[in-house]
């Protein structure tokens, strides 16, 4: 701390004042001086707290370990360092912030499930948070004061009431209605897979929100919105360029943005926090819209007097659907293709289950789930091979210092759950990377035990654990379910017949990753199967079309301020 208190408490009149008393050497010789005792406190004070906290690589004053952080992929690096270290938990110095990674599903479990109460806030976050989404917005509250804490209960609670587990049991049908025309969008133009998924994710959510579906990819809610989500997702990986390098020199952030390229647009006032003024305009044009009473942008107007919502928080909820629940939606369904195409032999057992209780003449339908033993471990699979919230999100904060194995925690500490090494431990998932449904049936040989009953931890822990959950569960079994009754997922051939390789390893570097462009064939199984994607497609289109409608507004009008 004390760095920051020397700059922050040093006004620039006392200054000129100094100069003209004792000369600018003197001064300078001064000012030298005075930070390098400055200095050597904060570093006697970093490596205080590194003796206490879980081991890790040793800190530089003032840049920590930032610069040992890899260019790429920094959740492999932890990985590493976690076995090196021999220790579940380590800690790694982000600038003068001791950060802690969990690398292990029982830590992880032990942590932020069972001391869910301890560690259910988040730390200060300057580029995600601060310069980005806004520390207010509910997936960034910090929740260390009983009026935050009662705060972040409010905000959760109209989340809830708009994609709670409840809730989204009355949204399968337009869920299922929206993954029907996916089948039938895939039938035409198979090469845009990644598209037509990405326009479901996004339809599902706004219809949930706004009332009105995405019918389009060429919708500027997927044109605009979803592309600056990729970028968000992009800019906010740990690592040792700009933006994320403000974490480590937080006094860059106060540049104004106009003047400061390093800050990647982020932060401007024009835009006040990533398009809030957009979120909001579509939500109140959704609540002054006649017509479905029941979506979650009329729900928020309803009750902004009950809960004293205020514009930026209506905002912040609304655009949090397409913020938090399309990308990661879509991307898991990105790579459940990557894993059918890499791994064909896991659909063997998929086909014969789907033929035999779903038969050839309809897809598979929420009621089928329980009947699907295997197709609900193939999806579980999904999530845990190659999650897409890879980071498991923003980091968890402790509300006050705490203890695991000896080591201190301390308050406010940025800890992060690191879901790739959760997810590749050996000791739960033999050979992880190689896509293996059974690890995921009763009584399998290939199944291990795993802390909560899920199997994985995708979508995160305790108190902070992902409100969408069921949302995305059970929209992504029924996509991933229609996709395997209905598709060969075969290899792309090139211009001279021959198989087009994919890389499983070939991912995004995003907080939410998702696997590079890669080709590959998808045809219907046969004849049968096809007339039967057409028939239920063409109906799910009629029957959605009260949800059809356009917006007036532009997520680029309002960020060119
Ligand atoms: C496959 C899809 C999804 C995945 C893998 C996913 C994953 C996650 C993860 C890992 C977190 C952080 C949890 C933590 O801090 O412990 C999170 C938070 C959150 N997610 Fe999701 N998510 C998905 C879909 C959705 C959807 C569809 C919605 C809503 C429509 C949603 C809304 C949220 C919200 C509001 C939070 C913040 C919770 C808080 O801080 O209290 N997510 N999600």
């Amino acid at each position: 701390m004390a760095i920051e208190q020397i700059f922050e408490t040093l006004p620039i009149h006392y200054l000129q004042h100094g100069i003209s008393k004792f000369g600018a050497v003197n001064v300078a010789l001064a000012l030298l001086v005075i930070v390098a005792v400055g200095v050597i406190a904060d570093y006697a004070w970093m490596l205080r707290l590194r003796s206490k906290m879980p081991p890790g690589p040793f800190p530089y004053p003032i840049i920590g370990n930032t610069f040992q952080l890899p260019d790429h992929k920094p959740w492999l690096y932890f990985e590493e360092l976690s076995k090196k270290y021999n220790t579940p938990i380590i800690t790694f110095w982000i600038g003068r912030n001791a950060t802690v990674w969990i690398n292990d599903a029982w830590t992880a479990s032990e942590l932020l499930d069972k001391r869910a109460g301890i560690y259910c806030s988040r730390p200060r976050m300057l580029v995600f948070a601060e310069l980005g989404a806004g520390q207010n917005n509910l997936v960034n509250l910090i929740t260390t004061t009983p009026a935050q804490r009662e705060r972040f209960r409010a905000l959760r609670k109209l989340t809830h009431q708009g994609v709670g587990i409840q809730q989204v049991k009355r949204y399968r049908d337009f869920q299922n209605d929206e993954s029907k025309v996916v089948a039938l969008d895939l039938l035409s133009t198979p090469e845009n897979y990644v598209a037509h998924f990405e326009r479901y994710a996004t339809s599902v959510v706004s219809i949930i929100g706004f009332g009105r579906r995405v019918g389009s990819s060429d919708d500027p809610i997927i044109t605009e919105v979803i592309a600056l989500m990729h970028r968000a997702a992009d800019l906010n990986v740990p690592g040792k360029t700009f933006p994320m390098l403000m974490e480590t020199f937080p006094a860059l952030a106060r540049v104004p943005t106009e003047y400061a390229p390093w800050k990647h647009g982020m932060g401007s006032k024009k835009t006040s926090h990533r398009g809030h003024d957009f979120f909001y305009s579509l939500a109140s044009e959704a609540n002054e819209k006649p017509g479905h009473e029941d979506c979650y942008a009329k729900m928020l107007f309803k009750e902004q007097e009950k809960y004293n919502l205020q514009t930026k928080e209506i905002s912040a909820l609304a655009g949090n659907l397409f913020g938090a629940g399309s990308d990661t939606s879509s991307s898991t369904l990105i790579t459940a293709v990557l894993a059918m195409r890499a791994f064909p032999e896991t659909l063997i057992p998929a086909w014969e289950e789907l033929d035999r209780v779903v038969g050839q003449d309809r897809s598979p339908d929420f009621d089928d789930d329980a009947n699907l033993p295997y197709m609900r471990a193939f999806v579980k699979e999904v999530f845990r091979w190659r999650s897409v919230a890879i980071i498991g999100g923003q980091p968890h904060a402790p509300v006050q210092d705490d203890y695991y194995n000896g080591y201190l925690i301390p308050k406010s500490t940025w800890v992060q759950g690191n879901v790739w090494a959760i997810h590749h431990n050996d000791r739960e998932f033999p050979d992880p990377d190689h896509f293996n449904p059974n690890r995921f049936v009763k009584n399998h040989p290939d199944a291990r035990p795993f802390p909560g009953e899920r199997g994985y931890m995708t979508f995160g822990w305790g108190r902070r654990v992902c409100s969408g959950q069921a949302l995305a569960e059970q929209g992504t079994w029924l996509t991933v379910a229609r996709l395997v009754w209905g598709f060969r997922i075969e290899p792309a051939l090139d211009e001279r017949g021959q198989p087009i390789p994919v890389d499983i390893f070939d991912y995004t570097n995003g907080l939410n990753m998702r696997p590079q462009p890669f080709k590959v064939s998808i045809k219907p199984r046969n004849e049968r199967i096809r007339q039967a994607i057409v028939r239920e497609g063409e109906q799910a289109l009629t029957d959605l079309a009260p949800y059809e409608g356009e917006t007036k507004y532009r997520m680029s009008t309002f960020r060119k301020g």
